[in-house]
């Protein structure tokens, strides 16, 4: 079972949350909380690449650190934003602050789980794993959340206000199924991305000028974005529409299907999911 809400949180969530690495995706969810009314000063970054570092404190107010055990202090809520590659060894510098202060332990990183976290950081730990999406920084994304049974209904409140700034929360109950949310959601706007370079350079083979190929895209894509989220309608009933019989929708559609998108889209995720698991293994 899985629940899903899409309400943006009561501005500032309460307490003060420290992000350890402050890089894309941290950026998006800062610039998220800041937009919904957190005041700066309960935002702190550690981060050690100092341009990286100024420009978060300029562009929001938060308050960055080179070090992170300095960033942490007086945080209630840690956000591990670092890249799997690096969680074991930034867990182990702040093992002995975890173990004194008890925050709430939030990962948005794939493929590490709540387990590894929470023995890196010293065992007995509330761990929230999270997998949001670059969407989120528009306040756009959606984030998949699993929480350890250490997290009690205030720390599962707190992590979903933190991450409702960036969008939609969907929360997972089965820790197996995030790297599957990884797979879907967390990579998924490539795919988008993907698709949409496709299709411009095949409108500039059919000898479409770049600059129109490219309008022509860039709309199509948020014109079915919108219409899948706001007709309540299926993709399936949204396409058959689209599709005259015998017209030149059924061309391409056919076209697709005889390819084989959907296997290649399932094999797709089926081989991010299973990257998950090896991210996991690798970085332990
Ligand atoms: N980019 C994406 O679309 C998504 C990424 N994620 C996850 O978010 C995490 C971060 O990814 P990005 O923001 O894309 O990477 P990024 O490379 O932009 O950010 C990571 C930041 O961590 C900093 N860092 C490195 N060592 C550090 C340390 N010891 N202490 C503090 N900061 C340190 C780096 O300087 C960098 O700015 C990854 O674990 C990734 O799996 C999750 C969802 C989507
Ligand atoms: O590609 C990655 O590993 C990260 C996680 C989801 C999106 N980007």
């Amino acid at each position: 079972m899985s629940t899903a809400t899409d309400h943006r949180p009561s501005p500032a969530a309460p307490g003060t949350v420290a992000f350890i690495g402050g890089g894309n995706m941290a950026r998006s969810l800062i610039g998220g909380l800041i937009a919904n009314g957190a005041a700066p000063a309960t935002v702190r970054v550690a981060e050690p690449n100092e341009a990286t570092r100024q420009g978060l404190a300029a562009d929001f107010g938060v308050s960055v650190f080179a070090d992170a055990g300095t960033a942490v202090d007086g945080a209630d809520a840690w956000v591990f934003a670092v890249k799997p590659q690096v969680m074991r060894e930034v867990c182990a510098t702040l093992g002995d602050k975890a173990r004194a202060e008890r925050p709430l332990a939030i990962s948005i990183a794939a493929g590490i789980t709540s387990a590894q976290l929470d023995r890196w950081l010293g065992g007995d730990m509330a761990v929230v794993r999270t997998m949001p999406n670059t969407p989120a920084l528009l306040g756009a994304g959606v984030t998949g959340l699993y929480a350890n049974p250490l997290v009690d209904a205030a720390g599962r409140a707190r992590a979903e206000a933190l991450l409702a700034s960036a969008g939609t929360t969907v929360w997972i109950d089965d820790e197996a199924k995030m790297d599957a949310v990884t797979a879907v959601s967390g990579s998924g706007p490539a795919y988008v991305f993907l698709l949409a370079e496709a299709m411009e350079e095949a409108a500039k083979a059919e000898g479409l000028p770049a600059d129109a190929a490219r309008t022509l895209v860039l709309q199509t894509v948020l014109g079915a974005a919108r219409m899948l989220t706001e007709s309540g309608e299926s993709p399936a009933e949204l396409r058959r529409r689209v599709t005259s019989p015998g017209g030149t929708t059924h061309a391409a559609v056919e076209t697709f299907e005889a390819g084989g998108l959907r296997a290649l889209a399932a094999q797709a995720i089926r081989n991010a999911t299973v990257r998950g698991g090896e991210l996991s293994a690798a970085n332990d």
